[in-house]
């Protein structure tokens, strides 16, 4: 009989065989992206596979999540959903504001959008905030996975517009995204000087650690508004 472990707000692991990252479902008896549906006394979760999610690695590699069930969040790089899904999942009574500007993926975006209730789908360009400024509300914490050169600037241009003042950013910095030539550690030291640096608003950087081993040559960086 498998047992639960909570780690966080609405973020557990699940331990049967071997210890597996779960989320409570909120659209119990569907999966989002062939993942497993495990229930524990009465409860259904679905598995979360860190190899598949930046949010996922940052959870394993300790990263302290701030996020409860009444956050709200603004997404941006939603993909077609894997992990909005479990953020979903997490935030079951705040909201989710997806952004994507890839027209395939925002199809199945919409799709999971439609069970739930709390994800907002916006077809947009993250680097382009006042195009969204009027469907976004104040955020609690924006995450970013956007895999572009610009990461640490199109992360600034939402904060100042849509983080809260106690708001956290949660960022995956992809580096051969930013520079294919140079060494990932250089290229991250340059990221993080910048979001503590570069733009308006400044950014205190509360943690910053390589995702491996289940992302080879990312950055997970939690940041605060300064
Ligand atoms: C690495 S994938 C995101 C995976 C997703 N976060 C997950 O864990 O399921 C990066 C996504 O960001 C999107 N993207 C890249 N640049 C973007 C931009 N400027 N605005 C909106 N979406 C963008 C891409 O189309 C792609 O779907």
């Amino acid at each position: 009989m498998p047992e639960v472990k909570r780690l966080s707000d609405g973020i557990f692991e699940v331990i049967k065989d071997k210890k597996q990252l779960a989320t409570k479902n909120l659209d119990p008896g569907k999966t989002v992206y062939g993942e497993k549906l495990i229930a524990v006394e009465g409860v259904e979760y679905r598995t979360w596979d860190p190899r598949r999610s930046k949010l996922g690695a940052m959870v394993l590699k300790k990263f302290n999540i701030p996020l409860t069930k009444n956050s709200k969040v603004l997404y941006l790089g939603a993909a077609s959903g894997t992990t909005v899904s479990h953020v979903s999942d997490i935030v079951s009574e705040g909201a989710v504001y997806a952004v994507e500007f890839a027209p395939r993926s925002m199809r199945d975006l919409i799709g999971l959008a439609s069970r739930r209730k709390n994800i907002h789908p916006i077809l947009a360009d993250a680097g382009k905030p006042d195009s969204y400024s009027h469907l976004v509300e104040p955020v609690d914490l924006i995450f970013q996975d956007v895999a572009q050169p610009n990461q640490a600037e199109i992360a600034a241009r939402n904060a100042v517009r849509f983080l809260k003042r106690e708001g956290y950013l949660l960022l995956s910095i992809k580096a051969r995204s930013i520079d294919t030539v140079a060494k990932p550690k250089e290229v991250f030291k340059a990221e993080v000087k910048k979001l503590e640096q570069a733009f308006e608003p400044r950014f205190e950087i509360l943690n910053a650690k390589d995702l491996m081993p289940y992302h080879e040559d990312h950055l997970g960086v939690l940041a605060k508004l300064k």
